[in-house]
């Protein structure tokens, strides 16, 4: 495959970027890292490329600046016909995700999205707590959220789900759409207009692979058959970048099951407007909106305008995502203390006493 850089998904910043890269120097965007290498669309086509050294201190000092899927890297080839990614351009955009049981520091899912779609299948019905997760972790990023029910053709009400999902997902649009009959397809094309980026996020069978099938008019990704019980077998180990024939590139990361919060808190907030608003009016800056007076939360609870299954949701959220805080927080402290501890050091070595 080869395509113009525009083809790609050049956005302006990134091309003014690129103005001052020297010459020897080829940019590309990466489609998929697997085994220590990246795979990276140039306009010559697709390539596998190694990190360089710099690349290499770069990470060793921050996890997240290794390439990820959606990434502008500039690339040296080398004489020995070595293919090194030299550096990554800095991101629009990036989805991550907090790392389960691992570092605080969060995996880099993909970059220099436009809009994220989460897709969600109409069958069996949409789990609302997971939509919300998704619409936090997208705020996040920086992208613009916007939910794909998709499946239709199995069910009567689409319309009406969907009236349900807009109220969980405030300020994204909701989409239905059917990727195996084509109904409200168009409006799923419409959202990679001008060669923009769409990432898909979503469970294990919700049906995203059928999604790129039925935008690229071919069969590009494996539809995996569903396992009786409804779930999807969970099958999808790539994570691709997929320039589409007619336009546009999406992004189809594996099924997202435990999906934690980053730990800032502004996705939650902007998943959560009318929480957020709600809060503004507690008589306390810091209510906890259990057991403090005047507090607008609770009363909105009171008075049926705020449904008690939302705020349950962004409490758990909230904590989720103040522990991931908390535990940023810790690790911050230890690498202060190491740091400490490498600087005293070395002072101690300079200033030995002398025999
Ligand atoms: N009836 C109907 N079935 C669909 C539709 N879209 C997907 N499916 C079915 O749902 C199942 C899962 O679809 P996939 O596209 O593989 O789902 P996925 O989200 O890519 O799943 P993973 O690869 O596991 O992440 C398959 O059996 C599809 O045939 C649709 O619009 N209508
Ligand atoms: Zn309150």
């Amino acid at each position: 495959m080869s395509a113009t850089l525009q083809a790609l998904g050049l956005d302006s910043s990134t091309a003014d970027f690129l103005q001052s890269v020297p010459e020897e120097l080829v940019p590309g965007r990466v489609a998929r890292v697997d085994k220590g290498l990246a795979t990276v669309f140039t306009t010559d086509g697709p390539v596998r490329a190694s990190w360089s050294g710099a690349l290499l201190t770069a990470i060793a000092a921050d996890a997240q600046a290794g390439p990820c899927t959606g990434d502008w890297v500039v690339l040296r080839f080398w004489p020995d016909d070595r293919i090194t990614v030299e550096s990554v351009l800095p991101r629009r955009t990036a989805i991550v995700r907090a790392e389960v049981g691992g570092s605080s520091r969060g995996q880099v899912l993909a970059s220099n999205v436009d809009v994220i779609a989460i897709v969600v299948g109409l069958v069996p019905e949409p789990n609302i707590v997971r939509i919300e997760r998704f619409m936090a972790l997208a705020w996040e990023s920086g992208a613009r959220p916007v939910v794909v029910l998709t499946k239709s053709d199995l069910v009567g009400d689409a319309d009406s789900v969907a009236e349900d999902v807009a109220l969980a997902a405030p300020g994204a649009d909701v989409l239905v759409c059917s990727a195996t009959t084509g109904p409200g397809m168009d409006d799923v094309r419409a959202l990679v207009a001008g060669d923009a980026t769409l990432a898909l996020l979503g469970s294990s069978g919700a049906g995203k692979s059928s999604l790129v099938n039925a935008l690229a008019g071919v069969e590009l990704l494996d539809v995996q058959d569903i396992r009786e019980d409804g779930k999807g077998r969970h099958t999808s180990v790539r994570r691709e970048l997929i320039v589409l024939p007619s336009g546009g590139i999406v992004i189809d990361t594996p099924g997202l099951r435990g999906i934690g919060l980053q730990e800032s808190g502004e996705g939650l907030a902007a998943a959560f407007p009318d929480i957020t608003a709600l809060a503004e009016r507690c008589k306390f800056k810091d209510c906890s909106h259990v057991m403090e007076p005047d507090c607008a939360v609770r009363a909105a609870l009171d008075d049926g305008s705020l449904p008690y299954r939302r705020y349950e949701s962004w409490v758990k959220l909230q904590r989720e995502a103040a522990y991931m805080a908390r535990r940023a927080d810790i690790r911050l402290r230890n690498e202060m203390k190491k740091e400490w501890v490498r600087a005293s050091k070395s002072y101690r070595r300079d200033h030995k006493p002398r025999p």
